[in-house]
């Protein structure tokens, strides 16, 4: 609903029929959007040729256009792109599902299958963390010498994957099948690449890059489903469901047998293995990485996260999942992990599916809406000190979190707000928790011996929809 003072966000005025096109480096948008928020404010409005472009850069917009009712159901739904129609199956899964009735649903089946069936599931649990001993072992045999933690991070991570979605890691080929995928899709997904397939798809068959990277993309989805689809389907045995596929594939045949509504297909569980791929893998390896980073630059928190180790699990039995509730300041050091790196600097984008007003400001029908979480979390209204790694701002004078509804811990937006935030944010952060704990358990986490340890600022970090920061080297010395 409009009403009569509803106007237009303000924003800068581009140039004629090409709008805002040249003033932004899509590779960083984030960095564009945030010179916009300082200049035109936190709800600004623009023109990339002939389509609308809203980005929002703070929390309360966050929760009032995205989560809450009034604008909910108009901004929640996503563009049309040539990934989403040609790589996707037609926007099969859910990262780039319309809004609407099939991609809730599959929201809740995804939902579920990722937190009750596999992360929750002792079984997961158990191979997950001989994953994770192959890991500490492979930083052991580094015997306290200068590494790169990143191929070891970046397999490590892959092999969580395979095991969620098939319940074991079949050989080492699974990890590179994995991050080919995700790479190929990184490339696909650029706004040049993407638009340009979308306004002439026929080049995807041409020996031209955007038809290269169309191809090597198709290429890399068939070994994925082959390794992660077609031989697990093969294989299924009900009642004995191994990982999220064959839970996937046993849902699909509940429906069936009950003559319920039909949500899943093997096209919706083929793009659902492909969402969690996409959605996932670089966002927790780099976070990952990001955070080992960051620790080699602030030693005190290595050394607060290992005395609560200490006081809490002790030295004799591994993390767990249950230890984090007792474990505030290592809880901190994580959320101001995300906050200050912001791995994932803008959300995906939205597609107003209606004009509506937003405080006061029309939301013009068919415009982009993307949220500008790197602003939000680098605000120095909202935190005072944004450059500053500090984890102790989400401590309160007794040292423990500062609960979920205070202004800072609402104002970190790292996994987006509403009805497409993100499925995998309890995963993600289990994982990162575990990988801290068991990694600062068994090590001493230093910066290398030779050489200088590059910046954790990252304003430095290499661009792309995750933020990765660049090779460096450290030490892990056994404790
Ligand atoms: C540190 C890790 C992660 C970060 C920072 C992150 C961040 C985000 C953000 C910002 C969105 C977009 C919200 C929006 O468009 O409004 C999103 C959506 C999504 N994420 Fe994540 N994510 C992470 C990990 C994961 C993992 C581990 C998975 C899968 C297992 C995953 C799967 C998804 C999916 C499927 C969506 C689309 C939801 C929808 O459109 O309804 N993410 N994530």
């Amino acid at each position: 609903m409009l009403s009569r003072i509803a106007k237009s966000p303000p924003g800068p005025p581009g140039w004629p029929i090409l709008g805002c096109l040249l003033e932004i480096d899509f590779s960083r948008m984030h960095d564009s959007f945030d010179q916009w928020a300082k200049q035109y404010g936190s709800l600004i409005l623009c023109k990339m040729a002939t389509k609308a472009l809203v980005v929002i850069s703070c929390p309360r917009l966050v929760k009032k256009g995205l989560a809450e009712k009034s604008c909910s159901d108009v901004l929640n739904d996503r563009q049309d792109t040539f990934v989403s129609k040609y790589i996707m199956d037609n926007a099969k899964g859910v990262l780039f599902g319309k809004y609407g009735q099939t991609t809730t649903e599959l929201r809740k089946i995804m939902y579920k299958g990722l937190n009750t069936h596999c992360q929750a599931a002792p079984q997961f649990e158990i191979i997950a963390r001989k994953e994770l001993e192959r890991l500490i072992n492979n930083v052991a045999d580094q015997r306290g010498r200068d590494f790169n933690p990143n191929e070891l991070v970046s397999s490590s991570i892959a092999n969580i994957v395979a095991i969620l979605l098939s319940g074991s890691v079949a050989d080492e080929k699974d990890a590179e099948v994995i991050w080919e995928y995700n790479k190929a899709m990184r490339k696909s997904i650029e706004v040049t690449t993407d638009s340009m397939l979308l306004t002439f798809p026929f080049l995807r068959f041409l020996p031209v890059e955007v038809g290269r990277r169309y191809r090597r993309t198709m290429q890399a989805k068939e070994d994925l489903l082959k390794k992660f689809f077609h031989s697990n389907k093969e294989t299924y045995e009900a009642g004995r469901e191994r990982g999220l596929v064959d839970i996937l594939l046993k849902l699909k045949s509940q429906e069936k047998l009950n003559g319920d509504i039909q949500w899943l297909t093997d096209s919706n569980i083929k793009a659902i293995i492909q969402d969690i791929i996409f959605g996932g893998l670089g966002s927790i390896t780099y976070g990952i990485l990001s955070l080992l980073l960051t620790l080699l630059h602030h030693h005190e928190c290595v050394d607060g996260i290992y005395q609560e180790i200490v006081k809490v699990i002790g030295l004799d039995r591994c993390p767990s999942l249950q230890d984090r509730p007792a474990m505030p300041y290592t809880e901190a050091v994580i959320l101001e992990t995300l906050r200050y790196i912001t791995p994932v600097p803008v959300s995906g984008p939205h597609r107003a599916m209606e004009d509506v007003e937003l405080e006061g400001y029309t939301i013009p029908k068919e415009a982009t809406i993307m949220i500008n979480i790197w602003t939000i979390h680098h605000d120095t209204a909202i935190w005072g000190d944004p450059w500053t790694f500090r984890p102790k701002r989400f401590l309160d004078d007794n040292g423990e979190l500062l609960p979920e509804d205070h202004t800072l811990r609402q104002s970190l937006v790292n996994f987006g707000s509403g009805p497409r935030s993100c499925v995998g944010e309890n995963l993600a952060r289990s994982r990162i928790f575990l990988y801290l704990t068991t990694l600062v358990q068994t090590f001493d986490l230093l910066p290398p011996e030779v050489g200088t340890l590059i910046s954790d600022d990252p304003r430095t970090f290499l661009p792309g929809g995750v933020l990765r920061p660049p090779d460096y080297k450290m030490r892990a010395v056994a404790r």
